[in-house]
């Protein structure tokens, strides 16, 4: 449905697309994932026809959408700076799409979506205030609702949530993929938030320094990321990444060698390696290859509790349930044990960039 071929953008020095290369299905929720300055707004303006890349294609239903105007191309975007008309009602800047010549529809019907619409966003409320009077979240709300209202190929989403409080965008998430129009709809939305990504993205692409470095579901980029930096930028707290080398019958040891672990590894005796492990597939009670280390410091993060624990020279973290933790102080000896079929293996990372994901035997 969007594709995108080989596009690349400059600003003057800056290269903010290298050969992006993204494929967006029919009816699909893709967000596209990375930290600022990663290319993603450009990205956006480029499908919508703000922004001409430099080269590349731009395909839209296998159409080039080359010399095509951005209203033309009938995909609706959201940005993160939102442009409203504050002295209009908050009725008004919804409906204002659907009188335009394009989307014009009987004013019952355009009333009826209108007020869905606001209602699933929840500011049916606050449908007769102008918008200039509104807080921050309201009016972020009211500029998603613009760009929901009207039917379009292909929605655009720019963090359309990152103006709302914690409690709100978690809120949101939930119900923004259950909004009818968003369910139809083919839909990029931008974040930079990985638990948003993982939450609501049918698949998600990692893209980073302007091209897209991983594509996949939530379970293919969780399970199988393809570098360490992937597997950074998903979870928290943080994936431990622990170096090491891979030993004679392709196991891990760390340079102090305290701690060694089974890892099967597809990799010549003597690779430099960092394996990694998820702080929630450490456990202080769970059957598993066992560690021993020492309580570095704790800490409670609502119902289950954060404990760093020092194994040798390094340290690793382990979110367990509180009951495990109870007694718990810094300098305590503390057994920890993992499953191997949960550790991830990486090459080091080096100068041409973050270790790749090397496979198991
Ligand atoms: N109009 C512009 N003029 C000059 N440089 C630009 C322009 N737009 C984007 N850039 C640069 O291109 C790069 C990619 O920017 P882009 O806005 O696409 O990133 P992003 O991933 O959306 O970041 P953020 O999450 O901060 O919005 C950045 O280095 C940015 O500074």
């Amino acid at each position: 449905m969007i594709g995108l071929r080989g596009i690349s953008k400059s600003y003057g020095p800056v290269t903010a697309l290298d050969g992006l290369e993204l494929d967006v299905r029919e009816g699909e929720f893709f967000c596209l994932l990375g930290p600022s300055g990663a290319g993603k707004t450009t990205t956006l303006k480029t499908i919508a026809g703000l922004e001409r890349p430099d080269s590349g294609t731009v395909l839209l239903d296998g159409e080039d959408m080359a010399g095509v105007e951005p209203y033309d191309r009938g995909v609706a975007m959201c940005f993160e700076s939102f442009a409203l008309y504050p002295h209009k009602s908050a009725y008004d800047n919804l409906a204002s799409p659907l009188r335009s010549p394009r989307h014009r529809l009987p004013a019952a019907e355009a009333r009826d979506r209108v007020h869905a619409i606001a209602e699933l966003l929840g500011i049916g409320f606050l449908l007769d205030r102008p918008v200039g009077l509104l807080s921050n979240g309201q009016r972020q709300r009211v500029a998603l609702g613009r760009v929901l209202v009207r039917p379009a190929r292909a929605f655009l989403l720019d963090e359309p949530l990152s103006h709302l409080d914690a409690k709100l965008r978690q809120q949101m998430r939930a119900e923004l993929k259950a909004i009818g129009a968003v369910q139809r709809t083919t839909t990029l939305y931008v974040t930079h938030d990985s638990v948003e990504a993982l939450a609501l993205g049918d698949r998600t692409g990692v893209i980073r320094d302007g091209r897209i470095v991983q594509t996949g579901t939530r379970e293919e980029i969780w399970y199988e990321p393809r570098d360490t930096e992937v597997a950074r930028a998903f979870g928290r707290p943080r994936i431990n990444l622990l170096p090491g080398t891979v030993t004679e019958d392709g196991g891990f040891r760390s340079p102090d060698g305290k701690v060694e672990l089974p890892v099967r590894a597809a990799a010549p005796a003597g690779t430099e390696v960092l394996v990694g492990v998820r702080p929630r597939d450490l456990s202080l009670t769970a059957p598993g290859h066992e560690l021993t280390g020492s309580v570095y410091v704790t800490e409670v993060l609502g119902r289950s509790v954060e404990v760093t624990v020092r194994l040798g020279g390094q340290h690793v973290s382990l979110v367990a349930p509180r009951g495990d933790t109870a007694g718990l102080r810094p300098d305590d000896p503390v057994r920890l044990t993992v499953r191997p079929e949960n550790l991830l293996l990486f090459e080091a990372d080096g100068p041409e960039g973050p270790g790749r994901r090397i496979g198991k035997r």
